[in-house]
């Protein structure tokens, strides 16, 4: 891109050196830096951007955008020195990429649980319904039907608009978007042009990096409130009418707000909900009318769930009755309460549950139809919030038999964690088990015919974090090999 064009967009401190005319592309990591890349040292948690720009014209950068000046040949490339790299970088990014997510339908979904599930849901709902659209959260980026890893919920800014750009380019005009808390405050959503935003619900979770609920709630709310930056077109605001965070968000937001819910009025209103171990019913009122709503997917938390699909996509003007029809033909969202196909005559959910709240809610949802006992396996992660560690096997307590144990444990000492989530347990039946593996084995190994067996804590997540390292896991083969060696030679009454 021509290089004047491009810091067309900044406002400059100072430049230093001669400008090339044009620049390749853009990076933040030095080692990724290539000949004719602009480089922007951000400063960050662990380290500080700054520290690498040598690396970063060793492998060819021309220009270094930075907060300070530093010392370098400038005349082989180039010095920019603004205020504050983070803000410029998505300046940048944007017009670098040419600002793709005002050429699509964006769609941004935030909340501390039912992120995955609603925008999972808008997604498969939007492919069904013919449309081209890509979907980017905890599970990776998916353009169409196809999956792509990312590193993060929310991707940094030069993620994310390269990879709009790349959707704008194979021709999607929707996109869906988890939006954590983390990418809120980092700013990895600066210049993202949404046309719709939802919000789920806000509990417990992330207090080692907001510190209080206060400040987690406003962080989220930045995201209702900074719609009013762009002013070009209409845009929507979709809220859980049921949140005690409602009116907060809805006072802080200029656009106009849609509101479902359960148990207030709300304008998307569910009554008469049954829960099955088949799904789910309940009538819903509507702006368009009243209908009977079929979804396989279980509980309350997923009647919010699909209320939020079905509010943020009337908000861009599908109709009811045909979101309604589709909704019935989702089977499941992947890792959330989702039944693992095993020959045995317990059932075992896999659920990604790893707040106190989520964990109670994965607990209600089996309730209605448990006929023996609930086993629920619940993990929380190393080196993260821990203050919520003891909530979380209160919560957890609900069920019959508890197995406390660690999704990844990173750095810290697992005897640790497990002892701070035990003083949370409530009832004596319960063991603590590091080994996930062990864990997921114990429970399968005590699931008798009836009995519910939970898996909660990493969903379909295909990895653990040990120590630094990423190593391969999947709950799901663990739970299906411990159910083969358990249940050989079972025969189901219905085969
Ligand atoms: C604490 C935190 O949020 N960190 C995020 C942050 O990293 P950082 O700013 O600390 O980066 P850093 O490693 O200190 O590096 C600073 C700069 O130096 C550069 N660098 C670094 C090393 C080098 O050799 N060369 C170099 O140029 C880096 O590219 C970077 O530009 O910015 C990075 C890019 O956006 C994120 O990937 C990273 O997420 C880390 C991996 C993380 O685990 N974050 C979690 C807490 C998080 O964000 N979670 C939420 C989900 C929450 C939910 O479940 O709801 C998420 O959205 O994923």
């Amino acid at each position: 891109m021509d290089t004047r064009l491009l810091l067309s967009c900044l406002k400059v401190k100072k430049i230093y050196g001669r400008l090339p005319e044009k620049i390749n592309n853009l990076e933040q990591d030095s080692r990724k830096v290539n000949t004719g890349d602009l480089f922007i040292c951000t400063p960050g948690f662990t380290v500080d951007g700054h520290d690498f720009y040598e690396e970063a014209l060793s492998n060819g950068a021309s220009i270094i955008v930075s907060e300070r000046h530093l010392e370098m040949d400038l005349n082989s490339s180039a010095l920019i020195v603004v205020n504050d790299t983070k803000k410029a970088m998505a300046l940048l990014a944007n017009k670098f990429y040419d600002y793709p997510s005002s050429k699509m339908t964006a769609y941004g979904v935030t909340g501390t649980n039912g992120k995955t599930s609603v925008t999972t849901l808008m997604h498969a709902m939007l492919r069904k319904e013919g449309k081209t659209a890509a979907l980017s959260g905890t599970n990776g980026i998916k353009i169409n039907d196809e999956m792509f890893p990312s590193d993060n919920t929310t991707c940094d800014i030069l993620t994310n608009q390269r990879e709009l750009k790349k959707a704008v380019t194979s021709g999607v005009e929707n996109m869906v978007m988890e939006v954590s808390s983390h990418g809120i405050e980092q700013g990895r959503l600066h210049g993202i042009d949404f046309d719709v935003v939802t919000f789920t619900n806000l509990s417990h979770e992330h207090l080692d990096y907001h510190h209080t609920m206060e400040k987690y709630g406003y962080t989220k709310g930045l995201l209702f409130a900074q719609l009013g930056n762009n002013l070009q077109n209409a845009k929507i605001v979709v809220l859980n009418r049921d949140d005690p965070w409602y009116s907060a968000y809805k006072g802080m937001t200029a656009y106009e707000v849609i509101s479902y819910g359960i148990k207030e009025d709300a304008n998307f209103f569910a009554e008469n909900i049954l829960y099955n171990e088949d799904g789910t019913h309940y009538t819903l009122h509507s702006p368009e009318g009243t209908y009977q709503v079929e979804t396989s997917l279980l509980g309350e938390f997923n009647v919010y769930n699909s209320l939020a699909a079905i509010a943020s996509l009337y908000a861009d003007g599908y109709s009811v009755s045909e979101l309604v029809t589709i909704l019935k033909t989702v089977a499941f969202v992947p890792g959330r309460m989702e039944k693992v196909e095993i020959n045995a005559p317990a059932t075992v959910y896999l659920d990604y549950a790893h707040t106190p709240d989520a964990i109670e809610k994965s607990i209600q949802s089996v309730l209605p139809f448990k006929k023996r006992k609930i086993i629920f396996v619940a993990g929380t992660g190393g080196d993260r919030d821990k203050g919520k560690r003891p909530f979380m096997a209160e919560k957890a307590s609900k069920a019959d038999y508890v197995i406390l144990t660690i999704n990844d444990p990173r750095y810290e000492d697992t005897e640790e964690i497990l002892r701070a989530m035990e003083k949370g347990m409530q009832h004596n039946s319960y063991v603590l088990i590091a080994d996930r593996r062990e864990a997921i084995s114990h429970a399968i190994e005590l699931a008798e015919p009836d009995d519910i067996v939970i898996v909660a804590g990493k969903g379909p997540e295909d990895y653990q974090i040990i120590g630094g390292e990423k190593l391969p896991h999947n709950d799901i083969e663990i739970i299906k090999e411990s159910s083969a060696k358990k249940y050989a030679g079972f025969v189901s009454n219905t085969d």
